[in-house]
């Protein structure tokens, strides 16, 4: 096993961009490595040699050129004139300073069903390869035309039999398949393996070359066992680069150097996913343990402090605490903290200003918030201090792709400690009946492009484990939502993003110029008690629902009649688990409260009643101050 983690390398095919710029993109965030793809040489405006010295300069090297396409076992005259093409890339790669070529099987119709062929036309490209001191590698394209698994390709190149030829292995590829590396140790020499490349993908059922071409993404973003797979590689005693190799739609679209930072940061996951008593290279402090929302921030001015506070109350919040020197509110319900922030030249006035009212900040309680902030910067996230004023307790704070802060509270008595360093606490009243007890769930919108590298950091980060993602259908277009959450499910995270720009999830994104909190979900033990014991402002339910409703789960008449009186929504899962909630108005269609009582273990969200929460928001007006 390795002593340390293998170099990171990636393909500039993941980056957008001219080469120049996906090379830069590449060093900038800490790469050691880039595979060449083809077409990105040859759409560049100058010579190879100048790639050579940019790269040079970047300090990043030239892993690979790649890929060279349908070679074996062709008929002659292509035969022939595929050896000419092979000496004419040789120059090429002398030219860029790399020594590795990736051929990848052959999908030409009329290429032969010709294992010997195939290995003699590689063996002779090898021979002509090591003349100039150059490898070639053979990898299986899971639509190759005879050749597309990883075993088939290991039989060629070991009947070629030679110094200059390895094998190439592709995550995609194999698991895109169903299959797995079982048996590469023992069955292939760690030092005929020539280059490892990595991709996940979420689980689609489509022809691989479509999925392949447009869907992959990096290691953690997917739904592919890239750490298993990864495993194997190094029990074969490949020491090689792991190099990344995604063809996205989104990625290509998106700025490189987020992309980049992005593919490095899921890599360093990847070592420290793959880290234990064999593999002694441990580069991540462990993840952080959660034990739930600490606070909730929002930004605001003094007037839509006002008005937050006024439909705050309504949910039965109080007024509990004054920040000692800044515009700062603590509001509070049972074991609920919303902080309201209207300092001027803070973190929340500079969101604000972008922003307008809207969640700026998350608290999460931590274990232990030193470690967890040395994660977040080891996974290359950027850290935050507040301007503290006198006698303030400094929060280490790491900021989200979205650009919201998460600070990291730890537990017990220090972590309550920053209520009582930081705000003249105001007497506790009595709370109200069936009080809310805690953040159950927090939810995203996101724009286009951003659920990777969400899912990803939450991930990676904070240790938070996504679901499969999932369709919900808005009025006014489909929203694709995955969850996540901690193993002991204290921090949940719905993600959502949208490409229609009428669902809910888009107005959010619209009227918030850009991604941010949709809603947050309490939990309450009794939910019917708590709607009838309030004023809130909360959403309608049509009667049809609740007919339907009846319909599905065979509910009594008198829980029925219960659920309809409180525009309650209702899920049940296979194991019997309860799930009961309800949603307020929104609060200038930005955001809006979602109060749950779980039952019976129920871990879920209700997706079940997503469409009919949008279609009942399409229909209704943002709630207005009584002022
Ligand atoms: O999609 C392709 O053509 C392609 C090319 C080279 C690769 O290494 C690969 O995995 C896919
Ligand atoms: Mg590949």
């Amino acid at each position: 096993m390795p002593e340390a983690p293998l170099p990171k390398s990636i393909a500039t095919v993941c980056l957008s961009g001219s080469l120049p710029d996906k090379l830069e993109a590449a060093a900038n965030a800490g790469f050691q490595g880039v595979e060449i793809f083809e077409q990105d040489l040859l759409t560049h405006d100058g010579p190879p040699e100048g790639i050579r010295a940019m790269a040079a300069d970047l300090g990043i090297g030239i892993t690979i050129f790649q890929p060279f396409r349908d070679f074996e076992a062709m008929p002659e005259p292509q035969r022939r004139r595929n050896m000419d093409r092979a000496e004419r890339k040789f120059d090429v790669m002398q030219a860029l300073g790399t020594d590795l070529v990736l051929v990848c099987s052959n999908v030409q119709p009329s290429a032969m069903d010709d294992t010997a062929r195939a290995a003699a036309d590689l063996r002779e490209m090898a021979e002509r390869a090591a003349a100039r001191g150059l490898r070639v590698g053979y990898e299986a394209l899971s639509w190759g035309r005879h050749v597309n698994r990883w075993r088939q390709a290991w039989d060629i190149v070991r009947q070629a039999d030679h110094p200059a030829l390895g094998l190439i292995l592709d995550s995609f590829h194999t698991l895109a398949l169903g299959d797995t590396l079982d048996g590469l140790a023992g069955m292939v020499p760690g030092e005929k393996i020539a280059f490892v490349q990595l991709a996940d993908g979420p689980r689609l059922s489509m022809d691989v070359l479509s999925w392949s071409r447009h869907y992959r993404n990096f290691p953690g973003q997917g739904e592919l066992d890239l750490a298993g797979f990864t495993r194997e590689v190094l029990a074969a005693g490949y020491r090689g680069p792991l190099s990344l190799e995604v063809f996205n739609d989104e990625f290509r679209a998106a700025p490189a150097r987020r992309i980049a930072r992005d593919g490095h940061r899921s890599l360093i996951w990847l070592d420290s996913v793959l880290a234990g008593p064999s593999i002694p290279a441990a580069p991540l402090p462990p993840a952080p343990v959660l034990d739930g929302v600490e606070f909730l921030e929002f930004a605001v001015d003094e007037a839509r402090g006002r008005d937050l506070s006024d439909f705050l109350a309504t949910l039965g919040f109080r007024k509990a605490g004054q920040h000692r020197s800044k515009a700062v509110e603590l509001w509070r319900q049972g074991g609920v903290n919303l902080v309201l922030n209207a300092e001027p030249d803070s973190a929340a006035a500079g969101h604000f200003e972008l922003h307008g009212a809207s969640v700026c900040a998350t608290a999460l309680r931590v274990d232990d918030a030193t470690r967890a902030l040395a994660r977040a910067e080891a996974l290359l996230c950027s850290s935050w201090r507040e301007r503290l004023g006198e006698g303030e307790r400094p929060i280490p704070a790491v900021r989200a792709p979205d650009g919201t802060l998460i600070y990291l509270v730890e537990r017990g008595d220090q972590g309550r400690s920053i209520w009582e360093s930081d705000f003249h606490l105001l007497p506790g009243a009595a709370e109200a009946p069936a009080a809310l007890e805690r953040v159950d769930h927090v939810a995203h919108a996101l724009t286009g492009g951003q659920m990777d590298g969400f899912v990803l950091f939450h991930r990676s980060v904070f240790g938070l484990e996504p679901n499969p993602p999932m369709d919900l259908p808005d009025p006014q277009g489909l929203v694709r939502s995955r969850a996540m959450a901690d193993p002991a499910g204290r921090v949940r995270m719905p993600l959502n993003v949208s490409e229609g720009r009428q669902t809910a999830t888009g107005r959010f994104v619209s009227a918030m110029a850009g991604a941010g909190v949709h809603h947050i979900a309490f939990s309450t033990p009794d939910i019917a008690s708590f709607v009838a014991g309030r004023a809130a402002p909360m959403l309608t339910i049509p009667d049809n629902y609740y007919e339907d409703l009846a319909a599905r789960f065979g509910l009594e008449d008198a829980a029925l009649a219960e659920l309809e009186r409180g525009h309650l929504l209702y899920d049940r899962d296979s194991g019997g688990g309860e799930f009961l909630h309800a949603f307020t108005l929104s609060f200038e269609d930005r955001f809006f409260f979602e109060v749950v009582e779980r039952r019976g273990g129920y871990a879920e969200y209700g997706a079940a009643n997503a469409g009919v929460r949008m279609a009942a928001q399409a229909r209704s007006r943002p709630w207005s101050p009584a002022r």
